[in-house]
């Protein structure tokens, strides 16, 4: 093959994916992330999702892992040899940069035979730095910009490195190829979603359940205790503008651990509406869904019902700052690290409540069609053990 005689084997495609799968994506990390392997980076991965009772938002991934990886084969020509070995969402905020490196660098990693970078969002629009560089040949720098996908083998023909995030938020789906079938990701998954389908089979079951706490708790040096930084969903939510409310009866600052798993609502400046969310996680995944479909919600003709939005009490007021002095230690750090080069710093443009309680709806309908999609392609995986697009031809 041509493209294996080359002597820095890698491909760059512009528009891979569409923005639409750009923005869905987004949203998936933005409500599900976790603290992720290095400072100041977040990763959402598909057994992630699975294990915070989300296995309905592999959906969207599917057709793009599948599209990935056959372009990977094609250039690589290496038909039908390949499994996924890896699939994540990433992003990298201020501080965060990575030096001269291959993919295959560590002992446990040798198995990684190509990589493939889906830049989900733009370098000068979303996030400052985070150029990316190869150290010998062509393309010599690459600026991120929503859709294109960077390949590129893991070994050392292609040693990179990523500039540092200096503002914004740098969002990536990485994903790497293997050509040993004992590291395939799929079948991994595969066992995980029995498992979850088996425990979770109520149709329309779609609630999501959040992991341990200190998956969520970002500390300004990576300590773990508690006694700095701030919990990366109530962040996320007090970015936009909300804040958390719980009539929960807690007495003692240890009670406070369980708080993020039971029932709250939300409210903005003095107003609180009153709607309950199972827990922080399903709060954080409806008002991103709010974010990614406020505008089309906005200009569609929705019948909305401005919901019961009530004036906030002084009592709920101070449990509201009690809570953020819990969960949000450092508040200044929490709208540091996720400050956003966009309007939407500290609130959304034209915010309204009613539209927000028609996306409460919306969400329920989006993420039961995914479920819908995932009960029926389940057991075809199963069979096959590999996550692929099944053709539906009942619509
Ligand atoms: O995000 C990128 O552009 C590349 C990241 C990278 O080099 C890595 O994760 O190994
Ligand atoms: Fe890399």
């Amino acid at each position: 093959m041509a493209e294996a005689k080359q002597e820095h084997p890698r491909l760059l495609l512009h528009n891979f994916l569409t923005l639409h799968q750009c923005k869905e994506l987004e949203f998936i990390h933005k409500s599900n992330s976790t603290v992720g392997y290095r400072a100041n980076v977040f990763s959402t991965t598909l057994s992630h999702l699975i294990a915070t009772n989300s296995p309905h938002l592999l959906m969207p991934f599917v057709p793009i892992r599948e599209r990935l990886k056959e372009k990977v084969e094609e250039f690589f020509g290496c038909e039908y040899e390949l499994c996924v070995e890896f699939t994540g969402l990433i992003s990298w905020c201020r501080g965060a940069s990575i030096g001269w490196h291959s993919d295959d660098n560590r002992p446990y990693l040798k198995q990684r035979a190509f990589a493939a970078v889906c830049y989900l969002n733009g370098y000068g629009k979303d996030f400052k730095g985070g150029l990316f560089h190869f150290q010998d040949g062509e393309p010599t720098t690459i600026e991120p910009l929503a859709g294109d996908v960077v390949i590129y083998t893991a070994d050392s023909r292609n040693i990179h490195s990523v500039d540092e995030i200096t503002d914004g938020e740098r969002l990536t789906l990485t994903l790497w190829f293997s050509r040993d079938a004992s590291h395939d990701e799929d079948a991994k998954l595969v066992s995980l979603l029995s498992q979850s389908l088996l425990h979770n089979n109520m149709p329309g079951e779609c609630l999501p359940l959040p992991a341990s706490s200190n998956m969520y708790w970002f500390s300004p040096n990576q300590t773990s205790h508690k006694h700095l930084g701030f919990d990366i969903c109530w962040a996320r939510l007090h970015i936009l503008g909300f804040d958390v409310y719980s009539y929960e009866d807690r007495s003692s600052d240890s009670d406070f651990s369980e708080l993020p798993m039971k029932p709250l609502q939300l409210a903005r400046e003095n107003e609180l509406l009153d709607h309950d969310f199972v827990n922080i996680l399903h709060a954080l995944q409806v008002v991103q869904f709010y974010c990614w479909k406020a505008s089309g919600l906005q200009t569609s003709k929705v019948t909305i019902d401005s919901g019961k939005v009530v004036e906030l009490s002084q009592w709920q007021r101070e449990k509201i700052n009690c809570l953020k002095s819990v969960f949000l230690k450092d508040h200044q750090l929490a709208e540091m690290v996720f400050s956003c080069m966009t309007s939407n710093v500290r609130g959304l443009p034209f915010f309204d409540w009613a539209v927000f309680n028609s996306a409460v709806a919306l969400w329920e309908d989006y993420a039961s069609k995914l479920r819908e999609q995932l009960v029926r392609s389940f057991p075809y995986w199963r069979t096959h053990q590999s996550i692929f697009d099944v053709p539906y031809d009942g619509c």
